[in-house]
């Protein structure tokens, strides 16, 4: 009898646990959940006359949002203008810079008006291995993916903060990639550029969220864009391979996965499985405003590790084997 209602005891105890463990994460979960509406409101993309970003444009047109695209090709801004007012019937405005050029930016920013969702996407990419690629092109990388990103968000913010109280929650979004979340052979500049994102965007939310506004991280896969045409001119065979790891997706569906989670709020917005479980792993000290998710990333952390190193693993043996061929 004892030993029955120990085994029910045990059992009560084992099904309470993880409740409370769901319960205590609901609580204190920080940043907390939050809805970003996009309909009627003023979304700026940058990179928006290609690819992602592009789709992006086309997306959030549809569904109601004010869109102003910047990048630097005129050409390219009006064929994107025209293309999308086909679609949805919608006049995007657009604006030629270049995002290293802070003053350029800055006169785009005061013309375009107060921004409630600034979506910073520009980004280039040649993949090549440190030794061979030039100092040039590291910086060009780096200067376009990271301190592009810094002069967006630097000329925006004030008229981000400014407008607030009567507009409704702001939203920060950067596009990362999932070579920000794990290093890969052949992308140490691009790698760099984006891991850096991660650490801005981190540090900002903290710096921004008694303003309402709120920072989200996008980690695409390879995706089909005329960047990744363009990039795979050029590229080492193995970063191919491991970049093969993840599934590719279309930029229509980037876009899809980007904008759902700007507006739910999310943080960090993986956009395929493989991304989810890479997202997981990389957990670490980011904030995670879904305690559904948070419950999830406590509860399967060992055994992400253990998949995280099997991926280690098998990468280096990619590498390995080609090093052989190669001799
Ligand atoms: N495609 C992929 O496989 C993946 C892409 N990403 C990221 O997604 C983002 C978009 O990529 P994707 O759509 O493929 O790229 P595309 O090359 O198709 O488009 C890039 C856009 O950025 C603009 N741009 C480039 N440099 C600058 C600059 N210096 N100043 C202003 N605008 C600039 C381009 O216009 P213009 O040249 O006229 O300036 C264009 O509108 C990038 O940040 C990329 O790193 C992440 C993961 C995978
Ligand atoms: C825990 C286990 C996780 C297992 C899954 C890991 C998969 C990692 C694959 C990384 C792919 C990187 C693609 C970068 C695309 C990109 O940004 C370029 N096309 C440039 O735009």
């Amino acid at each position: 009898m004892a030993i029955v209602n120990l085994f029910y005891i045990s059992l009560l105890l084992l099904l309470l646990l993880p409740l409370f463990l769901l319960f205590l994460l609901s609580i204190i979960i920080r940043p907390r959940p939050v809805q970003i509406p996009i309909k009627k409101r003023h979304v700026f993309i940058t990179g928006g006359s290609s690819g992602i970003g592009l789709a992006l444009a086309h997306q959030a047109a549809s569904e109601g949002a004010r869109i102003s695209i910047l990048s630097r090709s005129i050409d390219k801004l009006e064929e994107a203008k025209n293309a999308i007012r086909l679609s949805t019937g919608i006049d995007v405005a657009i604006f030629a810079a270049d995002v290293r050029d802070f003053e350029a930016v800055q006169r785009a920013v005061d013309e375009a008006g107060p921004i409630d969702v600034l979506i910073v996407n520009q980004g280039v990419f040649v993949a090549q291995e440190l030794e061979e690629q030039k100092l040039d092109e590291v910086r060009f990388i780096i200067d376009v993916n990271l301190m592009g990103s810094f002069n967006m968000i630097k000329a925006t913010l004030p008229g981000m903060k400014r407008s607030r109280k009567d507009r409704g929650p702001g939203s920060i979004s950067l596009m990362s990639s999932q070579a920000g979340q794990v290093g890969i052979y052949g992308y140490t500049a691009y790698s760099a550029s984006k891991f850096g994102l991660r650490g801005l965007a981190e540090a900002l939310q903290q710096e921004v969220i008694g303003d309402n506004i709120h920072v989200s991280l996008v980690f695409p896969p390879d995706t089909k864009t005329p960047g990744l045409v363009e990039e795979n001119k050029r590229k080492p065979q193995l970063t191919s391979i491991i970049a093969a790891s993840s599934s590719a997706m279309t930029a229509d569906e980037v876009a899809k996965k980007a904008l759902d989670g700007i507006k739910s709020g999310s943080f960090i917005i993986p956009c395929n499985s493989e991304g989810i479980l890479l997202s997981m792993a990389t957990a670490g000290l980011s904030p995670q405003r879904s305690y559904l998710m948070a419950f999830v990333e406590v509860v399967a952390a060992g055994i992400l590790r253990f998949a995280a190193l099997c991926f280690q693993w098998n990468l280096y043996g990619s590498i390995e084997k080609s090093r052989m061929q190669k001799n």
